[in-house]
């Protein structure tokens, strides 16, 4: 049995997140103190494991889902929770699907998802927890207070380690102008994009999971993570040569641990055995031409084809400016004052 990818699961979360009228039904019938064994989907497959109830076919609503749910038995729903299919039905699972689960209802609950590949939720009058089953894999649901302070934490660490990331932007940013930069302070930045990105992704759950009341939270992460994928392109792009390529995707495979180490993060990254963390390399001058003002991004790779380098740009005149096909007179000053500054702020942050 295949077990669900991030994508399915994030799906179901997204359906029974706070707000959605499935997790409104849900929430009345732990208000209520009863229980609930709900199949999310009709088939052959759960037909065939159904006993018993009878057939309702109605329009879903959060009311009726929870009065269905007074009666002993499963519920079953459209895929889509919009329509009420079956109610008060006994399931039958094959016993011999495995099961770690105690209590009947739940056991029943495992067993169905495994058997029919369709979600399944069960609603403990026990423990008053909601749980999702879903092919073999068990996911309780937090409380939204849980979920939200969890949620809260993850934004600020994002919040702590995108400030670090550009700390070491800036200093990789001066060491480019000086032409001192190694391999280590390359993997350093990515390293430090890596794991705002985990953190991101992390954040990115929780709003799913938190429905509407995700809202505020994915305005905050939207904004801190704007500009991060631009940057991650703009570094493979600077330190990859046709012949030797650098892929930031390569961290993505790391443990937590691993992402850590300077040698295994330059080696994911591509940087090769035979690089050392103090090798020297140089930029090509993507991300330093993408801070100059109304420079469109044609424009800076026709900059860099012709002068090779950022060392030679930065020596360049305004003659050799012009000397570039479809650079006039205005646009090469823009060009020369941007490079004058960015020059001029890596050597003040160096003094700082
Ligand atoms: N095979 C089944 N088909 C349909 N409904 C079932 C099935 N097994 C259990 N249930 C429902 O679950 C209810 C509770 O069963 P039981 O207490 O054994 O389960 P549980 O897993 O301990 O649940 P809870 O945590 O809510 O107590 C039953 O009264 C019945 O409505």
């Amino acid at each position: 049995m295949e077990t669900p990818d991030p994508e399915t699961l994030h799906r179901y979360l997204a359906m029974l997140a706070p707000g959605t009228p499935l997790r409104d039904g849900i929430e009345r019938i732990l208000k209520g103190r009863t229980g609930a064994l709900i199949v999310l989907g009709h088939n052959r497959a759960v037909d065939q494991v159904s006993t018993g109830g009878f057939s309702i076919d109605v329009s879903f609503t959060p009311t009726k889902l929870r009065e269905l749910a007074k009666m002993d038995g499963a519920i079953v729903l459209s895929g889509e929770a919009e329509r009420i299919v079956t109610a008060g039905v006994h399931l039958m699972p094959d016993a011999s699907y495995p099961t770690e689960e105690t209590g009947t209802r739940h056991r029943t609950a495992d067993r169905v998802s495994q058997q029919t590949g369709k979600p399944v939720i069960t609603v403990s009058a026990a423990m008053s927890t909601i749980t999702l089953f879903l092919r073999g894999t068990t996911r309780v649901l937090e409380r939204s207070e849980v979920l939200l302070a969890r949620a809260n934490l993850a934004l600020q660490t994002m919040e702590r380690y995108r400030a670090r990331l550009f700390e070491q932007t800036n200093k990789l940013s001066s060491l480019e102008v000086q032409d001192q930069v190694t391999v280590k302070d390359v993997t350093f930045v990515a390293q430090r994009l890596e794991m705002v990105r985990r953190l991101d992704a992390e954040t990115a759950a929780y709003v799913i999971e938190l429905g509407t009341l995700g809202r505020l939270l994915e305005m905050q992460r939207q904004e801190l993570t704007g500009r991060l994928d631009e940057l991650g392109d703009l570094l493979e792009l600077d330190y990859s040569d046709p012949e030797h390529r650098i892929h930031l995707d390569g961290l993505t495979e790391l443990s937590a641990a691993d992402l850590l180490e300077p040698v295994q993060a330059a080696r994911a990254l591509g940087f090769g055995g035979n690089d050392h963390l103090d090798t020297r390399v140089s930029t090509h001058g993507y991300r330093q031409l993408a801070q100059i003002n109304r420079l469109p991004t044609s424009f800076a790779s026709r900059l860099i084809d012709h002068f090779g380098s950022l060392q030679e740009l930065f020596a360049a005149t305004i003659n050799d400016l012009l000397a570039v096909e479809g650079i006039g007179e205005q646009r090469a000053r823009v060009i020369r004052d941007g490079l004058v500054r960015l020059a001029e702020s890596a050597y003040a942050d160096q003094m700082d």
